[in-house]
């Protein structure tokens, strides 16, 4: 994420830590409760329009996505054509695969495989270290060729020769998983038809970012072939009582169903239930609530779009509250970026003589890697911890 600066508007204020491109940041919030989120702040792009062959149509969609991401980076979208039943049956299934046993649900377990595809048992994770552990359960995988409709023609499984060499080195799938859910009957099919309309939209909505950002509508086409495109089925089961916070820094735990995050790639999009709990953190340092809306994908900027685009877009930090209702929540999103291969900086038309390129062009595969070490940045680290320092005593 970017060093944008923030205004606390609400009665009290905090600091939210981080981890971001450059290792931990801090960021000055405000401890208001969340509110709901205004049109603006989080609007709703009918996309209807989407496979018209009118350029205008395009262009008008593109219009409204550009100011989305410029304000608060994320934004609903309607009518964006995956059908009903697709996402109904993915929902069923992984309520299914969720209520199993855990000894059934560990055969997939994350931890046993290579590249971390599968399943994550309950607060086996944490995304935010200054708070709690995720109250969540979680199946994921990350993109194979196998699933992805531009290769339906080739012979399956898809021969690794059929792959070029320099993107097949940073597949991280492991097909094999599915065979780890046959315990569900139905789970692979459902879980691999909505990847696949997933997909699909992700592509077609790159058309779309790319008119956004004044490039031709196709210039983004030959990043997509063999895209990073990584599944997750989130499920936030509830939660009662009070749950084990990070006891080492008490004053900012935070119990959560999912910590204080940006998201890497390009963008995500997003399918979640009606149980509601995604807060996104706004301009202005307030939580907001992106409150579930039927027949809507919520879809929001990743960091390497915002280093893409200079940091004219936002990729912007959001978190899941703790479900306390008394039905398990799903969300199951799609994090989409490009093709692992290239090496790719800031755009053309994102930089300029008065606003020249703020990041070096870097191989989006080594990306993740780059992303996920920052924290040992040792200069950037004490920077960080002195504005700390001082926007706490300026606190007292
Ligand atoms: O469950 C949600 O609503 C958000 C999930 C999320 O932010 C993520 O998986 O990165
Ligand atoms: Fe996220």
């Amino acid at each position: 994420m970017g060093t944008q600066t923030t205004t606390v508007t609400a009665p009290g204020r905090k600091i939210l830590t981080l981890d971001s491109s450059h290792g931990t940041v801090y960021r000055e919030i405000s401890s208001a409760p969340p509110r709901a989120a205004t049109a603006e702040e989080i609007p709703i792009i009918d996309l209807s329009k989407l496979n018209s062959k009118n350029l205008e149509d395009h262009k008008s969609i593109a219009l409204k996505i550009k100011a989305a991401a410029e304000n608060t980076g994320f934004f609903y979208i309607e009518n964006h054509g995956i059908e009903e039943e697709i996402i109904e049956n993915a929902k069923e299934s992984v309520m299914k695969f969720m209520a199993q046993p855990l000894e059934v649900k560990q055969k997939v377990a994350r931890k046993n495989q290579k590249y971390w595809n599968g399943y994550f048992e309950p607060a086996g994770s944490q995304a935010n270290k200054s708070e709690s552990r995720d109250h969540k359960e979680n199946f994921g995988w990350q993109y194979s060729p196998n699933l992805d409709p531009l290769y339906d023609h080739l012979p399956h499984p898809i021969a690794s020769s059929s792959i070029p060499a320099n993107i097949l080195e940073y597949i991280r799938a492991e097909d094999e998983i599915w065979d780890g859910t046959l315990s569900c009957p139905g789970f692979k099919e459902n879980a691999i038809t909505y990847y696949r309309s997933m997909l699909s939209l992700a592509r077609r909505l790159t058309k779309i970012f790319a008119l956004a950002l004044d490039l031709d509508e196709s210039y983004f086409d030959h990043l997509t072939t063999y895209p990073g495109a990584d599944l997750a089925f989130n499920y936030y089961p509830p939660v009662s009582g009070d749950i084990g916070k990070v006891k080492e820094n008490e004053a900012m735990a935070h119990d959560v169903g999912l910590g204080s995050h940006t998201d890497l790639q390009c963008f995500t999009l997003l399918w979640q239930d009606m149980i509601g709990g995604l807060l996104v953190l706004n301009r202005g340092g307030e939580w907001i609530k992106a409150t579930p809306i039927k027949g809507t994908i919520v879809v929001n900027i990743g960091d390497f779009l915002m280093r893409m685009t200079n940091d004219k877009w936002q990729s912007t930090v959001h978190r899941v509250e703790v479900n306390k209702t008394s039905e398990p929540r799903v969300s199951m999103p799609l994090f989409f970026g490009f093709n692992f291969n290239e090496f790719i900086g800031v755009l053309p038309t994102c930089a300029s003589e008065s606003e020249p390129p703020k990041y070096e062009p870097l191989r989006i595969g080594d990306w993740n890697y780059i992303r996920l070490n920052q924290s040992h940045n040792k200069i950037f680290k004490q920077r960080e911890e002195a504005k700390k320092k001082a926007m706490v005593e300026a606190m007292m």
